[in-house]
């Protein structure tokens, strides 16, 4: 029923009128850039629908085995076509959807070489990830992984930092090759070398927060803000509790890039 406020669209549309579904795909001013981003509570990941309206081409980033049927139930809903399947790094506190995406929709999963992690196609820094009319430039910021990456779509002015830099926060760097001094070269000599006025897309939130600017962590981060010295200090007495389902996913994620996984193992 239409609300007192709103217009019934729902009534007025369908998919045949004139006004189609490409005509509400657009993000920052880019007419058929399709952008969204979702969330795994349990694990309070995001994941990030990028995709081409014009060409139908898209890519999820840092899918969440989970949320699968969600994601990929979008895909089809916006009638995209999914071409990659891409982790920014191989993460230790829950399941990638890469494998089982790969299973229900035929993409490719990527990673970077150093993560240590099976998957069709390999990055390294400065290579690009293609998808209809955008490119997504890999720039390897590692840290809290060897082979962590973030990913800038200059077109746009967005960048997507994985765990290498979070909102007012960053990746741990206590397990896996976790290396305090290698990630504050990296958000300095990467991430803070973006025009100021980037968005920034991380991999987790746990505060509710969505988005970020390049200016805004400059200015306000606690732990980057610092010197070098006193960001290892910080970082290493962190005294974090290990992520729940670090046993599970670490050993799924090194082959989830080629596999889907058997349900009893999940
Ligand atoms: N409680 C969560 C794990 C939380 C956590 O350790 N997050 C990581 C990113 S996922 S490996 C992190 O780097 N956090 C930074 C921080 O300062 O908290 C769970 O059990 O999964």
């Amino acid at each position: 029923m239409a609300s007192k406020f709103l217009p019934d669209l729902t009534s007025k549309l369908s998919l045949n009128d004139s006004v189609s579904i490409r005509s509400f795909c657009s993000y920052l001013g880019k007419e058929n850039f399709v952008f969204r981003q979702l969330f795994d509570s349990v694990s309070s990941t995001y994941t990030y629908l990028l995709g081409d309206a014009g060409t139908k081409e898209c890519i999820l980033i840092d899918p969440v085995l989970e949320q699968v049927q969600r994601d990929f139930q979008l895909v089809q809903d916006l009638n995209l076509k999914l071409k990659y399947a891409v982790n920014t790094h191989m993460h230790a506190d829950h399941i990638t959807g890469t494998g089982k995406l790969k299973n229900l929709s035929g993409c490719k999963s990527v990673i970077s070489k150093c993560s240590g992690a099976q998957a069709d196609v390999f990055v390294t820094d400065g290579d690009e990830i293609e998808f209809g009319n955008y490119k997504l430039n890999v720039l390897s910021t590692p840290g809290h992984t060897n082979g962590c990456c973030s990913f800038y779509l200059k077109d746009l002015g967005i960048a997507f930092t994985g765990d290498a830099l979070l909102i007012r926060g960053c990746g741990r760097t206590d397990f896996q090759e976790g290396d305090p001094e290698t990630l504050y070269q990296s958000v300095h000599c990467k991430i803070f070398r973006l025009p100021a006025e980037t968005l920034l897309y991380p991999a987790h939130d746990y505060k509710g927060c969505t988005v970020t600017t390049v200016d805004e962590e400059m200015r306000l981060n606690p732990r980057l803000t610092k010197s070098q010295d006193e960001f290892v200090d910080l970082m290493k007495n962190l005294n974090l509790s290990y992520p729940k389902q670090i046993d599970k996913a670490l050993p799924a994620n090194k082959v989830c890039g080629l596999y889907n996984l058997p349900e009893e193992s999940k």
